[in-house]
Order: structure tokens, then C-alpha cells, then sequence
């Protein structure tokens, strides 16, 4: 299913949610909304779904329009299901009656006999890997396993559209990781469009065929994964996404004078923004700590942790604090002074800097 997004609005009260979002996605698209806390996502995805009407703009499925200021056509009239954090389980109910439940309720699938419907049951619990649990109870399964049981009611009745808000935040940090793989093999399997709400940026990475960043109700930057972890357009994505330290000094043309310094680190793709506002953003990984030297800037390591392949260091760069991370076999020490530059083997430019 195509969904388009026209200059979407959304107030309560006088509080705007929503500002003036614009939004077209293909057949089969795999998007994820990523944005702090309070930024709009549930809200963005609850209108799409039908279950909130918009102050102004407009949603079309498939071309149709189902969404406006005057008219909202209700969730059960469009070919979408909905997946949600809190698993939303019936205690009473077994595995397969909600599967069961999920197919005979929906109001785009086919009627099924009672042979295909168990057949259908198989198949769906197979997928998900919820075959030996169909007649647990929910209380009688995991975490994993409870938003497994979701996962296979929302694609049960094969809907041409998955809304999922935040579905694997109940789970742990393990068990998100393999739950990703089981979004991707099902969205693979179904070919159904997702529109997937996270805060967590791994997950989009990992998922989304492209990412919509939002922040206080805006979109900042469309993208696939690797355009906004490698060319975020805004400051708020640098280092929502990639975590960047944000680097104050003056450009002219492909070269940055941090403030302070007369030194030139080249840099050929930083956006617009960047160079008007005077900021040089660059990921933990994109900086290099060398033994202090006089010509280059400085900063004091404040903190160092352990991380296997790498340290983590926090620094004190004239006032500022910088995160660098650095592989294990080149080590400083807390309260060392160290130089910092854009590091050129990893950074985004390969050319060696200017000074
Ligand atoms: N029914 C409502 N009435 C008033 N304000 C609301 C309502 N629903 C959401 N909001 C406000 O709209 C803003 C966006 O909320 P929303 O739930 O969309 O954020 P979110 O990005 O999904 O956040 P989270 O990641 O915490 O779920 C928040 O400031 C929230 O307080």
C-alpha cells in the first residue's frame, strides 16, 4: 500500500503536535519514524491508522483519500493492522484463538472454512516460530514470545499496511535485536508496507528501507539509513542519529577553521546548513586522538570506559565536551592532555587535512 502525506496538522488544544508533514512512501516500503520522546511519532502514526482526525492536510492510501480537516475514514476501513508496545493480549484467550480472532474479524480477509482457517493458523504461527505455544495462554509466555503472538495476529489477515508503535521497547536488549531479524523475515514474507515508530536509532538503521527523523512535531531529514548517519542535514540529526560532536569554527569553501585556531580541517560533504551555522559535525568514530601537539587542538581526557574493540573517551575541548572513540590498541589516560583531529582513514573525507 502507498500512503501520501500532505501538510498534515495536528493541534491539542492549543498545543501543535503536529507541523505541516509531508510524506509520500511506495508499495511495500519499509519506513521508520525515529524521534525523541514527545517529538509526534504515535500521534503521526494514529492518524494514519484513523483512529485521530487531523486539524489540517491530508492522507491518502493507495491514492484514495481517508483522511482530511472534514472527514476521517475509521482504522477497520483501512486494509492496516496495527502492532503496539504493550503487546495488547486477551488474558482469557489462547494463541490460536487470537489468531483465529484476528482472521475472522478483519474486514478485508476472505472468508475462510474451518480447514483453511487452521491451515492459515499453521502457517502464521510458523512464520513467527510459535508453533509448539498455540495453545498457551499469554501469562504463560515470555516477553519475546508475547509480541511474537502480536506480530502474528497483526499479519494474520495479510493487511497492505503494519503500524507498529515502538514494539519491541518491552523487551530486552537482546531479545530486540533478534525480534529486528523476525520484523525484517516478516516484512519480507508479506511484502505489506510498515511504518514503524522508534526512538531507538539502531532500529531504524538496521530496518528501514528510509527514515523519517522528526523532532517538536517537524520532519528534519528524509533518508535512506546511510544518508542520515552519513550526511545528516541538521545539527538535531547529527546528533540525535549519529551521536556527532558538533564543532564551532568558520567555513570557506571546502575547508573549516575550528574557532579559536588557525587550524583547516577539509571536509567536501557537509551540507548547507552546517556551513552557514559554522558547525563541523563529526561522529565519535570520524575523530583521531594523537599525542599532544602544540599546532593542533587540545583537549583533557576526563573519562575513559572499555567497550571490547574500542575505548570510549570524553574529553574537555576548551570548555566543550568532545566524545571520541578510538580502538583499543592506541590508549590515553584520564587527566592526559591529547590533539584531536578529523580522523582521515574512517572520516567521511578521505583527503589527508590542510595544516
Ligand atoms: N490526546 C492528547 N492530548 C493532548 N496532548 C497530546 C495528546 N496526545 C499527544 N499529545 C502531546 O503531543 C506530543 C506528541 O506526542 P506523541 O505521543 O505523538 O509523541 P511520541 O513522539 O510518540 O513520544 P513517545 O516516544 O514518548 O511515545 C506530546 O507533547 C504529547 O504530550
Amino acid at each position: 500500500m502507498t500512503a501520501e502525506i500532505r501538510q498534515l496538522n495536528k493541534f491539542f488544544g492549543n498545543f501543535q503536535a503536529l507541523k505541516d508533514i509531508n510524506l509520500e512512501t511506495s508499495e511495500g516500503e519499509f519506513i521508520a519514524i525515529l524521534g525523541p520522546s514527545g517529538c509526534g511519532k504515535t500521534t503521526l502514526l494514529r492518524l494514519l491508522a484513523g483512529f485521530s482526525a487531523p486539524s489540517g492536510g491530508e492522507i491518502y492510501l493507495d491514492g484514495e483519500a481517508v483522511a482530511s480537516k472534514t472527514m476521517n475514514v475509521p482504522p477497520e476501513k483501512r486494509n492496516l493492522n496495527m502492532v503496539f508496545q504493550s503487546f495488547a493480549l486477551w488474558p482469557h484467550m489462547n494463541i490460536e484463538d487470537h489468531i483465529r480472532f484476528a482472521l475472522k474479524n478483519h474486514r478485508y480477509m476472505e472468508k475462510l472454512n474451518s480447514k483453511e482457517m487452521n491451515e492459515r493458523i499453521d502457517e502464521i504461527l510458523r512464520i513467527v516460530g510459535l508453533e509448539q505455544f498455540k495453545h498457551r495462554l499469554p501469562g504463560e509466555l515470555s516477553g519475546g514470545q508475547k509480541q511474537r503472538v502480536s506480530l502474528a495476529r497483526a499479519i494474520a489477515p495479510a493487511p497492505r499496511l503494519l503500524l507498529m508503535d515502538e514494539p519491541l521497547s518491552n523487551l530486552d536488549a537482546e531479545l530486540r535485536i533478534e525480534m529486528r531479524r523476525e520484523i525484517q523475515k516478516i516484512h519480507k514474507i508479506t511484502k505489506a508496507s510498515i511504518v514503524y515508530v522508534t526512538h531507538d536509532q539502531g532500529e531504524a538503521l538496521a530496518m528501514a528501507d528510509r527514515i523519517i527523523v522528526m523532532n517538536d512535531g517537524k520532519i528534519e531529514q528524509i533518508g535512506t539509513p546511510e544518508e542520515i548517519y552519513e550526511s545528516p542535514e541538521t545539527s538535531f540529526v547529527a546528533t540525535f542519529v549519529g551521536k556527532a560532536n558538533l564543532f564551532k569554527g568558520a567555513w570557506k569553501d571546502e575547508v573549516f577553521k575550528p574557532e579559536g585556531t588557525q587550524l583547516a580541517w577539509r571536509q567536501n560533504n557537509v551540507t548547507g546548513s552546517f556551513i552557514k551555522d559554522g558547525i563541523f559535525p563529526l561522529r565519535p568514530e570520524q575523530i583521531r586522538l594523537t599525542k599532544a601537539e602544540e599546532e593542533k587542538l587540545q583537549g583533557r581526557i576526563m573519562t575513559k570506559q572499555f567497550q571490547g574493540k574500542e575505548y570510549h573517551y570524553s574529553l574537555d575541548v576548551n570548555g566543550r565536551t568532545v566524545i571520541v572513540h578510538m580502538p583499543i590498541n592506541e590508549s590515553y589516560e584520564i587527566g592526559e592532555t591529547v590533539s584531536i583531529e578529523p580522523d582521515i582513514i574512517w572520516g567521511w573525507d578521505k583527503k589527508a587535512p590542510e595544516n
